[in-house]
């Protein structure tokens, strides 16, 4: 089984072998890493050779799974409490994408009540693969015709634009924001999108390498933009009339934690009056949370900042790129590397899920995000 998406395969697992593209070489290089138990996989989350908050939760989870799938235990006790030691180790990897953890309960509960708790805790990773594509497909359906309809009268096509990497390389296939655009851009009769912009999003540069990576892929005619440059571009663009963003954890009022740039295109969204639309699938809305004042940001490493990461092709003949890092600000310069920020619930025109789209009660500033899911 693997995490489709036409030609990408960014989750590869056949049980009991689990196989990731290592994202810190994408678009260079396509290179698929074994993960062969909970340890590699804390590494690949930890390093970001996997990223995006439902893949995160996936390849944890099934890492764990591979880790299983090498073993045998004397007791299903014995196999119970492994299980939940490596499912506490793992949630220790990233702190802010709440899918990790919302996944850790569930499996930690499930095994607890089993009596076969090594098979079912395998069953249960397995299915988390099928379900996060079954809803990142939902998720595209509901917010192409949310977009859709809200389209300007008289404006047949209309351009979008998109932060980060929310695509195939951040989930388990199609995607959440990513997979909007794509649902969109396969409406028919006219089309209904024409161009997409997307943000390089450094440090990490999840759009420049990876969305880029997606949607060249995918054949959509897209523009990469520096992220200083959205709001001159909405400036310059009306027809440009949605920012469509993926989310880390969702509170229920609606605040919501994404990528560190996110905040300010919301702002920029409401000065010029684009749509702003969260794609996110249920597994990334809090309902603990009050509001995004209690979402934990993940501060990253300040040479992510400092350096950048590039290619350079082997100097001796051979075609081969690799990965080299280099020194930008001069040394001992500090960095504020925030992986995340928090955007209110105000500057937020519908947070699209599988169950729906969810919009603000009554024209007040927040949402109701636990009764929209237990109605839908
Ligand atoms: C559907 S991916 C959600 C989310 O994850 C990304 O963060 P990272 O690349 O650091 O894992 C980004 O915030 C996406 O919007």
């Amino acid at each position: 089984m693997s995490a489709q998406n036409s030609r990408l395969q960014a989750i590869v697992w056949t049980r009991p072998t689990l196989t990731i593209l290592n994202q810190l070489v994408l678009p260079h290089s396509s290179e698929y890493i074994p993960i062969p138990d909970s340890a590699a996989g804390h590494h690949a989350i930890v390093t970001m050779q996997t990223r995006g908050a439902p893949a995160i939760a996936i390849v944890a989870a099934l890492s764990l799974a591979a880790e299983l799938g090498a073993r045998t235990f004397a007791t299903n006790a014995e196999a119970q409490s492994f299980i939940h030691e490596k499912l506490d180790y793992l949630s220790t990897s990233r702190p802010t994408a709440v899918n990790l953890f919302d996944a850790v309960t569930k499996l930690k509960a499930l095994v607890s009540g089993s009596e076969n708790a090594a098979e079912d805790y395998v069953d249960a990773a397995e299915q988390m693969l099928r379900d996060d594509i079954a809803d990142n497909t939902a998720i595209g359906k509901n917010g192409a015709a949310f977009i859709e309809a809200r389209r300007p009268t008289g404006m047949q096509a209309i351009k979008v634009l998109t932060h980060c990497n929310t695509g195939a390389l951040a989930t388990a296939g199609h995607g959440t924001a990513l997979g909007i655009v794509r649902s969109l851009y396969q409406k028919p009769a006219g089309r209904v999108l024409e161009h997409v912009y997307f943000t390089e999003t450094r440090p990490y540069n999840q759009g420049a390498r990876l969305t880029a990576y997606e949607l060249q892929e995918e054949g959509i005619p897209s523009t990469l933009v520096c992220d200083s440059a959205v709001s001159a571009l909405l400036r310059s663009d009306p027809t440009i009339r949605a920012i469509v963003v993926g989310a880390d954890r969702v509170a229920r009022n609606g605040d919501t934690a994404n990528k560190i740039g996110t905040y300010q295109l919301a702002i920029t969204a409401k000065f010029h009056g684009v749509d702003f639309i969260v794609a996110a699938p249920v597994t990334s809305i809090d309902l603990a949370l009050e509001s995004g004042k209690e979402i934990v940001i993940e501060e990253r490493a300040m040479q992510e900042i400092t350096q950048t990461a590039g290619f350079a092709s082997e100097s001796i003949g051979e075609s081969e790129l690799v990965r080299q890092t280099v020194q930008v600000a001069p040394v001992g310069t500090r960095a504020w590397n925030p992986s995340f920020d928090v955007t209110p619930a105000e500057l937020i025109t519908a947070v699209v899920t599988e169950k729906g789209v969810f919009e603000k009660k009554n024209g007040r500033g927040v949402f109701d995000l636990a009764a929209d899911i237990a109605n839908a």
